[in-house]
């Protein structure tokens, strides 16, 4: 990944210079979640632009994971959780009653905070959803997509001779890279990551980080960190949610450098958080 030493950003030149170039990939209106009685999100719009890294920042609690977890309807597997107005991925609503959450799911994969690898061979971790979602005809067939989806994720030099020994004995970061594997062998469009690295030492985020960098050639991304150096690294646009509000959205440099709202200001400064 290409970085601006002095400021430590992604070098997002022609992303930042075209940005409204990028035609929106998943697109949020008045979007507002309820646990029961309480509200965790209030009336956000925000657009997630393809082939572009956005990252959802904010203090804790200020519902970035929630608003993520809209995007595939991961909050239906939450009971008491309501999500009202509108969500689309190329302008088709996922909330659409005939919409199979199965499929969106597998449109939209997610990547969770902590590695969470079934407790099968490798090779299954990854060949299980291709199989289940019939893209592989054969062995042969899947063989390729496995390998095609460790390569991905930069795993393949690293677990190709023990493909049939269990995911759980890898070491978190390369777990955390199956994971990645596994969500890219169903042929996702965009990938939702929830904090990928908060369980990661130094060395293996900064090889997960390089790895966001490369997917987002064939991805759409969104990602919620408590980072703002990760953000910053990574991301190519940044939204900063607080109390369920979308405070502000902008590409990823100005938001540090010259973000429009006092809080946002006050956040990336440390004054709370
Ligand atoms: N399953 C749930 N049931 C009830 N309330 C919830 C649930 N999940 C989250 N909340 C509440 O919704 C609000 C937003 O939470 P959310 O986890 O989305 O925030 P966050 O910004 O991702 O926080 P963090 O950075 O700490 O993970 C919080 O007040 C939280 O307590």
């Amino acid at each position: 990944m290409k970085v601006d030493t002095e400021q430590g950003f992604a070098d997002t030149s022609a992303a930042v210079a075209g940005s409204n170039e990028f035609p929106v990939k998943m697109n949020g209106r008045n979007v507002n979640v309820f646990y029961g009685e309480k509200q965790a999100i209030i009336d956000v719009n925000l657009e997630i632009r393809e082939r572009q890294v956005t990252a959802l920042i904010g203090p804790s609690g200020c519902g970035k994971s929630t608003y993520l977890r809209c995007l595939n309807r991961m909050n239906d597997t939450i009971e008491g959780c309501r999500v009202t107005g509108e969500i689309t991925l190329d302008e088709e609503d996922v909330y659409d009653p005939n919409v199979d959450v199965v499929e969106l799911r597998a449109r939209v994969g997610m990547v969770f905070q902590k590695p969470n690898p079934f407790p099968k061979s490798i090779y299954e971790n990854v060949s299980y959803g291709p199989r289940i979602h019939g893209l592989a005809r054969n062995k042969a067939e899947l063989d390729e997509v496995v390998e095609a989806s460790l390569r991905g994720a930069g795993l393949w030099e690293e677990v190709k001779d023990r493909l049939l020994e269990p995911g759980t004995g890898l070491s978190g970061g390369q777990q955390q890279r199956l994971c990645i594997a596994r969500a890219i062998a169903v042929s996702p469009e965009v990938i939702l990551m929830d904090e990928p690295c908060s369980a990661l030492d130094p060395i293996a985020t900064a090889i997960v980080e390089e790895l966001i960098d490369e997917l987002r050639q064939n991805y759409t991304i969104a990602i919620v960190t408590h980072s703002m150096q990760q953000a910053a690294r990574v991301s190519q646009r940044t939204a900063m949610f607080h109390l369920g509000e979308l405070v502000e959205v902008d590409d990823t440099e100005t938001m540090f450098t010259n973000p429009s709202e006092k809080r946002t200001q006050d956040y990336i400064t440390g004054r709370f958080g």
